[in-house]
């Protein structure tokens, strides 16, 4: 290229050069031959499985550039940045390219020499020149915007090309935000994977966005170790999963599981019941990992009598005072009860082995393994450890009120263990028709007999809505890994919805984690937002309303209607505007809702269907509207919202989500009085 191009002439061959180097790099994974280099058949199904992760992740992704901003360093990284040093010039994008010398062309955005493109400023510039940002139309690169980051004459000043990225319309499932993470969400992005963070942030703050950036650097920074052990990302119900389910995809992260509490606690049973709010109030209380430790241990027995061995012509004598302290021994020890009872056998023929000693003899390992295997041995383990079925345990607690009433002395009342226990007591544990919090008791019974699977990292988003026991079914399988727990207490719309991430922390096994939290809102513009903080006080007093920080003023208007028709009339002009429209309304409203749009000949979609441009209306009950956003909200009734909740607060909660999910506009229809507390503060 010649000197006289121009820098946007530069960059943009610099772009294509780049894309011929991935390409080249596809077509090399692409001709790997592995047949002469594989022993055997699973390591080449192995490596070929590789291989073809490899092709896909190096697919050139036509609406994704492929670097969106660019460093000048003032010296090499990691160089003596002594003077006359050179520096260094790096593209950042979604992944490392490198030309056919193996030079970088693009830099993957973990990378450390990436990290000022976050977090440099003016007042620290860490090494930065000059930080370039491109913007790009319809995949074309067609502009970039400059900050001098060491030339004290410029003023520093936000960015056009990240403010059009943070107001540009949604549609479809959530994107990445890799080319406009802020520095305060950056540096939740890129904490270290031994420590556990948790993030405080009120709607539309980057929680989620956040959290996935997280797990895809966790995944760059650890590769190895979490390949191993696993990461995981719970999010609250199956259309949110189905909402977030390409961004990491998108980050070149294919291998993360996604599940919601209830997949992980499923399996022993199937959930086919639903539990009263007190039951399930009492049921997700961390008293009751206490009641179940009491009722499983009571199944184990002491002695009565001794074991007699025979081997050949000789009897053995374990006496009872012996049993009983091997017992006591095992119970004292910090082992699950599965554990416990698997070393039963070994510890017994031990005691065996000893007098064997005693008496002359030389047993080896194989003689203590017969005695452990001894008809004798194996009867007395039954009596005295026997196995336990998890679901069995939990069907008996909620069925027979005195076994209930003797593990859950002095920690359930009279009243508590009434509310708890099955109107009618269960015959098998296929029949019951069990709750999900019933599954997450059976979770809790189930690692106190084996040890849970732990993985490496886990990230639980809409965190506030989990009861303790299912804090607790979470922290188990991250118990030997760390978390990001993301969260907002005023949206927390569960009865047991957590009060204090203090508390849910402990819950989670993690009470050091530190909580950051994020107060710039990317999702909410100024009017809208400011409307519903007025519910801050009522439903959440002392957390801090967002400061949105999106320029389009948007709109926002609240309609007093007279019928249902007109909610449809609002749904009509909506379309008018470009992006996705969600009509959320009470859940009991929207079958009504539904079959007016139907007549009105209106197509629309359920939560976490994909919009296209013929399908962008989607009918959101509220109780799924939490994590999901639209370009315009159409919020159908508030006070029916608020009604729709077992108590106020709760449904306070409920319209503060409804009213949260809204991008350029939301438009409130209403026929009732609005509730009283959207009144001006
Ligand atoms: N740094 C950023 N640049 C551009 N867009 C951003 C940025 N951070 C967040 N966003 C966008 O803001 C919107 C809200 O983000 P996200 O859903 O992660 O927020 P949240 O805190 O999880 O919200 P909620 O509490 O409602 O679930 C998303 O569209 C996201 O892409």
């Amino acid at each position: 290229m010649s000197q006289s191009a121009s820098p946007l002439d530069r960059e943009r061959a610099h772009l294509s050069s780049s894309r011929a180097a991935l390409r080249a790099m596809r077509e090399d994974a692409e001709a790997l031959d592995i047949r002469d280099v594989t022993a055997n058949w699973v390591n080449a199904e192995v490596l070929q499985r590789q291989i073809e992760e490899r092709i896909k992740a190096l697919a050139d992704l036509s609406h994704t550039p492929l670097f969106f901003g660019r460093l000048d360093y003032l010296h090499a990284p990691g160089a003596e940045q002594a003077e006359g040093a050179e520096g260094e010039q790096f593209y950042i994008g979604r992944r490392h390219v490198h030309d056919a010398e193996g030079d970088p062309m693009v830099i993957d955005w973990r990378a450390p020499v990436s990290q000022p493109f976050y977090r440099a400023s003016k007042k620290d510039p860490m090494d930065v020149a000059l930080r370039r940002r491109f913007g790009y139309t319809g995949g074309e690169l067609t502009a970039y915007e400059d900050e001098n980051l060491t030339d004290p004459a410029e003023a520093e000043r936000t960015s056009q090309l990240l403010q059009q990225e943070i107001e540009r319309p949604r549609v479809g499932p959530m994107r990445d935000i890799v080319a406009t993470i802020q520095p305060e969400q950056d540096e939740i992005v890129r904490s270290g994977l031994a420590g556990s963070v948790c993030v405080q942030g009120g709607p539309g703050t980057g929680k989620t966005a956040v959290g996935l950036h997280r797990v895809a650097y966790l995944l760059y920074a650890h590769r190895e170790r979490l390949a191993r052990t696993g990461t995981l990302v719970i999010g609250p119900n199956k259309s949110f999963l189905h909402y977030i389910e390409q961004v990491l995809p998108a980050l070149g992260e294919l291998e993360v599981k996604q599940a919601t509490v209830d997949d992980l606690v499923a399996g022993p049973v199937e959930v086919r019941g639903a539990d009263e709010a007190p039951a399930a109030l009492i049921k997700g209380d961390a008293r009751m990992a206490e009641v179940l430790r009491r009722a499983l241990r009571s199944h184990i027995t002491l002695p009565g009598e001794g074991v007699v061995v025979v081997r050949g012509s000789r009897r053995w004598r374990v006496a009872s005072y012996e049993l009983e302290e091997i017992v006591r021994e095992l119970m004292g020890r910090d082992m699950r009860y599965g554990a416990a009872r698997e070393a039963l056998p070994q510890r017994i023929a031990h005691a065996v082995l000893v007098q064997m000693e005693r008496a002359g003899e030389a047993p080896d390992d194989r003689v203590q393994n017969a005695v452990a295997r001894n008809t004798a041995v194996k009867a007395a383990v039954k009596e005295i450890w026997p196995p336990i079925d998890p679901a069995k345990l939990v069907m008996r607690l909620l069925s027979d009120a005195d076994f209930l009433a003797e593990h859950a002395d002095g920690l359930l009342d009279e009243q508590e263990q009434k509310t708890v226990l099955w109107a009618k007591p269960a015959r098998s544990v296929k029949t019951v028709k069990w709750s999900a919090a019933d599954a997450v008791l059976i979770d809790e019974a189930a690692d106190l007999v084996e040890r849970t699977h732990s993985l490496g990292h886990v990230v639980l988003d809409e965190a506030q809505d989990l009861s303790p026991m299912q804090y607790r079914a979470v922290g188990r399988r991250a118990s030997t890994g760390s978390v990001t727990v993301l969260g907002d207490l005023a949206q927390g719309t569960t009865p047991w919805a957590t009060q204090s991430w203090a508390e849910a922390l402990g819950h989670l096994g993690k009470p050091d984690a530190v909580v950051e939290e994020l107060t710039a809102g990317f999702r909410v513009p100024t009017d809208v937002i400011t409307y519903a903080s007025r519910l801050l006080p009522h439903i959440a007093p002392g957390l801090a309303p967002v400061a949105s920080v999106r320029e389009n003023p948007g709109v926002f208007e609240v309609r007093g209607v007279s019928e249902d028709l007109d909610v449809v009339a609002a749904c009509r002009e909506a379309l008018e505007h470009e992006g996705s429209i969600g009509l959320i309304a009470a859940d009991a409203r929207c079958a009504v809702l539904g079959e007016l749009l139907t007549e009105a000949g209106m197509v629309f979609l359920a939560p976490g269907e994909e919009t296209t441009a013929e399908a962008r209306l989607t009918l959101v009950p509220a109780s799924l509207a939490k994590g999901l956003e639209y370009d315009y909200v159409v919020l159908d009734e508030p006070a029916a919202v608020v009604s729709g909740e077992p108590d106020e607060r709760t449904g306070l909660r409920r319209l503060y989500v409804a009213l949260t999910r809204a991008v350029s506009g939301l438009v409130v229809v209403h026929a009732t009085a609005l509730p009283g507390e959207l009144a001006p503060v």
